[in-house]
């Protein structure tokens, strides 16, 4: 079982949707001026229509540590995930307040990964654009780390099989003309729960954050 994470909620229906599908996390974008991002006002309601089960990720780029650590405390989100510079003070306070952290950098940066977890994603996270696979499969890191990158239904089956990423993470390639599609969360949900070996990730804390 590979775990899944379905990033770039931003409607009440989206919720409906991965409360069928049952993936292990979603993420909500909170980045200043991206296409998913969110208000705190959606995500609280989010939060409390999607099934406790399953892990409430916030998503952020220059964000205020300050914001960060609000939506937190509200327990709106319980991990953050950080795109940003390998070596962002946010990383150590976020991890020094026992705030689970994922820290998205692309794969040539793996190594200096400072988080609880590592994200392999591209230069720009969220536009489904592909990593390039073969030479990922050369630097595989030797720790536990989820895979972005324009995953679809097709091709998950495929990274998995060469990569064995211990969750992987998908936006654009669950979406349908910008709107999430019920048809392909289900196929990408089931297909990377068949793949792949089971490997812990984001339980750290989760006991007091949920
Ligand atoms: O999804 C976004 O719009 C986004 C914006 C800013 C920072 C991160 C963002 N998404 C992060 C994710 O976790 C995505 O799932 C990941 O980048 C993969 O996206 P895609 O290639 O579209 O599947």
């Amino acid at each position: 079982m590979t775990q899944i994470k379905i990033c770039g909620l931003m409607r009440p229906a989206d919720v409906v949707m991965v409360n069928r599908a049952q993936p292990d996390a979603i993420g909500m974008v909170f980045a200043p001026g991206r296409r998913r991002q969110i208000t705190v006002a959606t995500a609280r309601q989010l939060a409390q229509q999607l099934d406790s089960r399953i892990r409430r990720v916030g998503v952020f780029t220059t964000n205020q540590l300050s914001e960060i650590l609000a939506l937190v405390q509200q327990h709106i989100i319980q991990v953050v995930q950080l795109h940003a510079a390998v070596d962002d003070p946010r990383i150590a306070s976020l991890m020094a307040a026992h705030v689970p952290v994922i820290q998205a950098m692309p794969p040539a940066n793996a190594t200096q990964c400072q988080a609880d977890y590592l994200l392999l994603d591209n230069a720009r996270p969220g536009s489904g654009q592909v990593l390039d696979w073969n030479q990922l499969q050369s630097q595989r890191p030797i720790r536990p780390f989820i895979l972005a990158g324009g995953l679809t239904p097709t091709n998950v089956v495929t990274a998995i099989n060469k990569l064995h990423p211990a969750m992987v993470d998908v936006a654009s390639g669950v979406e349908t003309a910008g709107n999430k599609d019920r048809e392909k969360i289900d196929l990408m949900v089931q297909r990377a729960h068949q793949m792949g070996v089971s490997a812990p990730l984001l339980t750290r804390n989760m006991e007091e954050l949920a």
